[in-house]
């Protein structure tokens, strides 16, 4: 019997938190229409509910995906973080499932360099005190404490994608940069690498972050480096809430150490925007408060959308996993007139030869094979004719450690 395709209307799809239209463009261009949108995250009872039969699943940074929730997740066969950031999923949980997870890592990162740009001239002229006093009908005109950017010294912690960018903005306004990360970096432009963490805090007027998510990374602006910070600096953080320690900032804020912020990202954040946002910060004029946006513009948004959705049709059409944050990358050709055996299994010593053992067993012509491993984690793509794969196939899915098994027609 000549086997079909699993029918792409039967593959559902999930996509949240308002994720841009463009996704679901890229989804039925390519064939998929069972596709179930919302514009926020949502509750548990919820999500688990959408997520019992569905197969792919897009999400922001506000839905965590959880071992709990995957578990009662069983059809899903891949996630797409529509942002940068993908702690908000358990890396190792979808890992040791063969789901792969893929993220958008450069797309909105030109929109967090501007953000961070416009919120440090603003800080330094005093502009979001003076604009709150405004609004209350107050007149603040005075030059005290309201400084050009021209030959100011901005500190730049984690000197990536978003660091970089804002390093090369920030010297076209005639800044000094330095930064500190803990890979060795290419300095552009005239930017110097920091001698120490707390070299930078303690020389910089403008300190901001762009650090993953990290365990070192938590509370890495904590009491102790407010300590070592320049009297009256400026602090900004658009990377992720757990890095600045925002009890020690409250202090530093009213102590008048910090002279103002700009704050993006929080260790609670609202799931939606009906919701409240709860901060000490919100008591100070001095602090540029936004709601996770450093990343939202159209233009950001509606890449993401394509790039990602680009990826997940791809896993699911070809089997590729190019640029997954948690499984071994393989890069794959088309396959057309062949049928694509995908095997996901636990990284144990012997597996491959067990795999071509039931290839060669039932016949089958290997027309190319392609294999990655990570520690924990091997995925091993083979082509063969048509006329053995199905029973080998079967077969694949009795070797011990192995996680999961696809085949693509
Ligand atoms: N506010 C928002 O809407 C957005 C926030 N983000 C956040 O910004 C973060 C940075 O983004 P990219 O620059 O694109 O990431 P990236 O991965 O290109 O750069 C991160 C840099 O931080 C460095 N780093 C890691 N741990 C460090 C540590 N303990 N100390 C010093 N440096 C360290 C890395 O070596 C790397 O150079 C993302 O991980 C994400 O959490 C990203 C996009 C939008
Ligand atoms: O746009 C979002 O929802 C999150 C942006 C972000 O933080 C990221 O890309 O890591």
């Amino acid at each position: 019997m000549q086997a079909t395709s699993f029918e792409k209307d039967k593959i559902k799809i999930v996509l949240l938190e308002g994720i841009h239209a463009s996704a679901e463009k890229v989804f039925s261009a390519a064939g998929y229409q069972n596709i179930v949108t919302a514009t926020k995250s949502l509750p548990k009872s919820e999500l688990e509910e959408v997520l019992a039969d569905a197969h792919f699943l897009g999400i922001r940074s506000r839905t965590q995906v959880t071992e709990e929730l995957l578990e009662a997740s069983p059809r899903l066969a891949a996630i797409g973080c529509f942002c940068i950031g993908t702690n908000q999923v358990d890396l190792t949980a979808t890992s040791l499932r063969g789901i792969p997870v893929f993220n958008a890592p450069f797309a909105n990162t030109r929109s967090v360099a501007e953000l961070v740009l416009g919120e440090m001239i603003l800080l330094l002229r005093g502009v979001p005190q003076k604009n709150a006093a405004a609004h209350r009908g107050e007149w603040l005109k005075s030059a005290t404490n309201s400084y050009e950017t021209r030959g100011k010294t901005l500190g730049i912690v984690g000197y990536g994608h978003i660091g970089t960018q804002i390093g090369i903005l920030a010297e076209n306004l005639g800044m000094s940069v330095q930064y500190f990360d803990i890979e060795s970096k290419l300095a552009l432009g005239n930017a110097q690498a920091a001698d120490s963490y707390e070299q930078l805090l303690a020389t910089s007027d403008v300190v901001t972050f762009h650090v993953p998510e990290t365990p070192i990374t938590k509370n890495m602006m904590d009491q102790q480096a407010f300590e070592h910070l320049k009297e009256g600096a400026i602090l900004i953080n658009a990377s992720r809430g757990t890095v600045v320690d925002i009890d020690a900032l409250d202090k530093a804020l009213a102590s008048g150490r910090v002279s103002g912020a700009a704050i993006d990202v929080f260790p609670v954040e609202p799931k939606s925007n009906q919701d409240e946002f709860v901060s000490p910060l919100r008591a100070y004029d001095n602090v540029i408060l936004t709601p996770h946006v450093g990343g939202s513009t159209m233009e950001a948004q509606a890449n993401i959308g394509i790039e990602v959705a680009e990826k997940l049709v791809k896993y699911s059409d070809n089997g590729s996993t190019l640029s997954a944050v948690n499984i071994p990358e393989v890069a794959l050709p088309s396959h057309e007139g062949k049928h694509r055996i995908c095997h996901i299994h636990r990284n144990i010593p012997g597996i491959l030869a067990k795999i071509n053992d039931i290839f060669s067993s039932n016949n089958a012509n290997i027309a190319a094979q392609f294999l990655q491993t990570n520690e924990k984690v091997g995925y091993v793509v083979t082509d063969i004719d048509r006329s053995s794969s199905v029973k080998a196939f079967e077969e694949l899915k009795t070797i011990e450690g192995t996680i999961r098994t696809r085949i693509l027609y």
